[in-house]
C-alpha cells in the first residue's frame, strides 16, 4: 500500500505547514503564509524528489559567502536525510552532530552532558538532533517522531539548560495526558537535572488537605509537570497563589491526544490551554509520535515562527517492532489463543491491551489462577494501586500487565518484549502508540493483535500501518471495504463484545434468570397479585368444598333423625 493510501486510511490530510520569522508569540497567522508562497522558507526532508525541485532554482552567480552558505545547507540536508529528519520552517537551526556540540556551540555545562552519558545516551537520537537546537534557539516547534525515540529528553534537556539557576517559581511547564506519564517525565527530569540545583515537581494529589502542601512545592519549583486537568484545578483554587507569569516555556507531550476525542473533550482541553496560556506568556513546543490535521491547524494559527519536525514517516509504527495479526474467530477464541501463547511460553514483561475497564477486570479474573504473575491497571483503581502496579511491573514482579488505553501513550517500560492487543485498537493512531510500548530506544519488540469477524471494519487502516513499517500483511486486508461512519463511531464508543469468561453456562437456568431480569416492575407485581388470586381461589374452593360436604352431612343427618324418630314412634 502506498504512503498516500495510509494517510487516507488515517484520515490525515498532508498539510502544508508554515512558519514565520516574526518572533511575536501570539496572534493568528494567515493561511497564505505557507511554504510555497514564501521564498525564504526552508523545506528540509528525506525525500530526494523535493531537493531536486530546489536545484531547478535560478542558477545565478553566487558570492563566496552565499556559496559557503549553500554548501553548508546542502551538507545539513544530507545529514538530515541520513537520519530521516524532515524540518519545515524558516532559518532552521542545524541538527546536532553529537552531544559535545551542546558544550561547544550552546554553552551547556559539561556536567549536564556527562549526565546524559551516564544515562547511557551516547549519541543523540534523530529527534534530539533537531529538536534540541531548535528549543535552545527559542524556536516554537511541533515535533513528530516514532514511539520510544527519546522525545522526553529532547525537550527536557534544553528546558533544564535554559532554566539556568533556580529562581523559585515555575518557569517551565510540561503537560501530558495521564498521571502515569506525568510521573515518568518527572522521574526523567530528576535524572537529567542531577547536576543542577533546579527543582522539579509533578502535580499529583488534589485532595483538599494536600492542596496547600502541593501549592508550596510548586511555588518553589522551576519545572512543573502535570496533566491539564490537575493544573487547571489548582489554578482555579482561590487559595492558590501559584504565579505563572514567569513561565517561559510550555511543552505539550502527546499533543495530538489532548487535541483528539469528542468535540466536548477537545473544547475542554482548548479552554484549559487558553487558561494556562493566558496565565503565562510562554513559548510552546508540542511533541508526539502521531500527528493529526487538527493539531497542524491549531499550531499554524497559534505558534509564530513555527518549525515542524518529522522523523521518519509521519504516523508510522516503530520499525523495531515485529507486528502480526491473529484471527481468533470470536471472543472465546481470543482466550484460547491467549492461553496458547502462555503455554508456548511468554517472555516477560508483556503488556496486554483491552478496550475497557470492565474487560480488563474480566480478563484479570480469568488469568489470576493461570500461574503467571499478572496484574491489572485501569481508571477504576486508586492512584496508590496504579502506582504500585506500575512499580511492580518495572521491578519485574508482575510479568503480564493487563491495561486499558490509559497506558497506550508515552509509558516507557524498559524491555517490554511483547504487546498483545487482546481487543483491536479503536484506530490506527491508537495502534501505533500501543505497539510502541515495545521496541523502545532501538531494542527489538513484538506485537500480536487479535481480531475477530466483528473487527474487520478497522482492519484495513491497521494493516496499512503494519505494511508501511515493513511487516507482512495479507493482501486482501489492504483491499477491505471500509465504512468511515462506523469507524468514527468505534473511535468514540468501543464495540460490544461478549464477556471474557470460561465459566460453563447453564443455559436453562440462565434463560430463566434473564427472563426474570427482563420483567418490568409492573410485570412482577402483576405476577405477584395473580399469585395471590390463585392462592385465594384455592382457599375459596376448599372452603366451598368443605361447606358442600357439611351441607351433605347435614342432609344425611336429618334423614337419619327422621328415620329414627319414625322408629321411636312405632
Ligand atoms: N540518546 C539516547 N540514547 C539512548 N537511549 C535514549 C536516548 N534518549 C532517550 N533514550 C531512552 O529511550 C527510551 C524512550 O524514550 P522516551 O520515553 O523519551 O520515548 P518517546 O519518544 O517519548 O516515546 P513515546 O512516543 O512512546 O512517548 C527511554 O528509556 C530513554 O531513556
Amino acid at each position: 500500500m502506498k504512503n498516500e493510501d495510509i494517510k487516507e486510511e488515517l484520515n490525515i490530510k498532508e498539510e502544508i505547514e508554515s512558519g514565520s520569522d516574526n518572533e511575536e508569540l501570539s496572534g493568528p497567522q494567515t493561511d497564505s503564509e505557507d511554504e510555497d508562497s514564501d521564498p525564504e522558507l526552508q523545506v528540509i526532508e528525506g525525500d530526494e524528489g523535493k531537493t531536486k525541485r530546489k536545484e531547478k532554482k535560478k542558477k545565478s552567480k553566487l558570492t563566496p559567502e552565499e556559496l559557503k552558505k549553500k554548501l553548508e545547507l546542502e551538507e545539513q540536508n544530507h545529514f538530515r536525510n541520513e537520519h530521516g529528519i524532515k524540518a519545515v520552517g524558516r532559518h532552521i537551526p542545524n541538527a546536532l552532530r553529537d552531544f559535545n556540540e551542546l558544550i561547544t556551540k550552546y554553552n551547556i555545562s559539561r556536567s549536564m552532558v556527562e549526565v546524559l552519558l551516564q544515562c547511557g545516551y551516547s549519541e543523540p537520537t534523530p529527534i534530539q538532533r533537531q529538536a534540541i537546537p531548535c528549543l535552545l534557539e527559542n524556536r516554537q516547534i511541533v515535533a513528530c517522531a516514532p514511539t520510544g525515540s527519546g522525545k522526553t529528553a529532547a525537550f527536557l534537556m534544553p528546558l533544564l539548560h535554559m532554566l539556568g539557576a533556580p529562581q523559585g517559581g515555575p518557569r517551565a511547564l510540561v503537560l501530558c495526558p495521564t498521571r502515569e506519564l506525568a510521573n515518568q517525565i518527572y522521574r526523567e527530569a530528576i535524572r537529567l537535572s542531577a547536576s543542577t540545583q533546579l527543582r522539579c515537581s509533578v502535580i499529583r494529589s488534589l485532595k483538599e488537605s494536600k492542596i496547600k502542601e502541593r501549592e508550596a512545592t510548586i511555588r518553589k519549583s522551576d519545572l512543573v509537570i502535570s496533566t491539564p486537568n490537575r493544573l487547571c484545578y489548582l489554578l482555579k483554587q482561590d487559595t492558590v497563589g501559584i504565579n505563572m507569569d514567569k513561565v517561559q516555556w510550555l511543552v505539550i507531550d502527546e499533543a495530538d491526544k489532548l487535541f483528539e476525542g469528542s468535540q466536548e473533550e477537545v473544547d475542554t482541553f482548548r479552554q484549559q490551554l487558553d487558561v494556562i496560556l493566558s496565565s503565562c506568556k510562554s513559548r510552546l513546543a508540542m511533541f508526539s509520535a502521531t500527528h493529526t490535521p487538527s493539531i497542524a491547524k491549531w499550531a499554524r494559527h497559534n505558534m509564530r515562527g513555527l518549525i515542524n519536525i518529522t522523523v521518519g514517516h509521519r504516523n508510522a509504527a516503530s520499525s523495531s517492532v515485529d507486528q502480526e495479526l491473529l484471527f481468533c474467530g470470536n471472543e472465546s477464541g481470543k482466550l484460547v489463543a491467549f492461553r496458547q501463547l502462555i503455554q508456548k511460553g511468554l517472555k516477560p514483561p508483556v503488556l496486554v491491551f483491552v478496550q475497557s475497564k470492565d474487560r480488563a477486570k474480566e480478563l484479570f479474573k480469568e488469568l489470576l489462577y493461570d500461574g503467571i504473575q499478572v496484574d491489572v491497571i485501569h481508571g477504576d483503581r486508586t492512584q496508590a494501586q496504579r502506582d504500585k502496579v506500575v512499580r511492580s511491573f518495572r521491578l519485574g514482579r508482575v510479568w503480564v500487565l493487563l491495561c486499558t488505553e490509559l497506558m497506550a501513550r508515552g509509558i516507557d517500560f524498559r524491555g517490554v518484549n511483547l504487546v498483545i492487543n487482546y481487543d483491536l485498537p479503536p484506530s490506527a493512531i491508537s495502534y501505533i502508540h500501543r505497539v510502541g510500548r515495545a521496541g523502545r530506544a532501538g531494542a527489538k519488540g513484538r506485537a500480536i493483535t487479535f481480531f475477530t469477524q466483528d473487527d474487520v471494519v478497522n482492519l484495513r487502516s491497521i494493516a496499512a500501518v503494519m505494511k508501511q513499517s515493513g511487516c507482512e500483511v495479507p493482501e486482501y486486508m489492504l483491499k477491505l471495504k471500509q465504512n468511515p461512519n462506523k469507524r468514527k463511531r468505534l473511535v468514540k464508543k468501543a464495540p460490544h463484545r461478549d464477556k471474557i469468561s470460561t465459566i460453563v453456562k447453564k443455559p436453562e437456568k440462565r434463560k430463566l434468570d434473564s427472563e426474570e431480569e427482563n420483567k418490568t416492575e409492573k410485570d412482577k407485581t402483576e405476577r405477584i397479585s395473580n399469585g395471590k388470586h390463585r392462592k385465594q381461589r384455592k382457599v375459596d374452593n376448599v372452603n366451598q368444598h368443605k361447606k358442600h360436604i357439611k351441607q351433605k352431612e347435614n342432609k344425611l343427618g336429618n334423614k337419619r333423625k327422621k328415620k329414627l324418630g319414625k322408629k321411636k314412634n312405632i
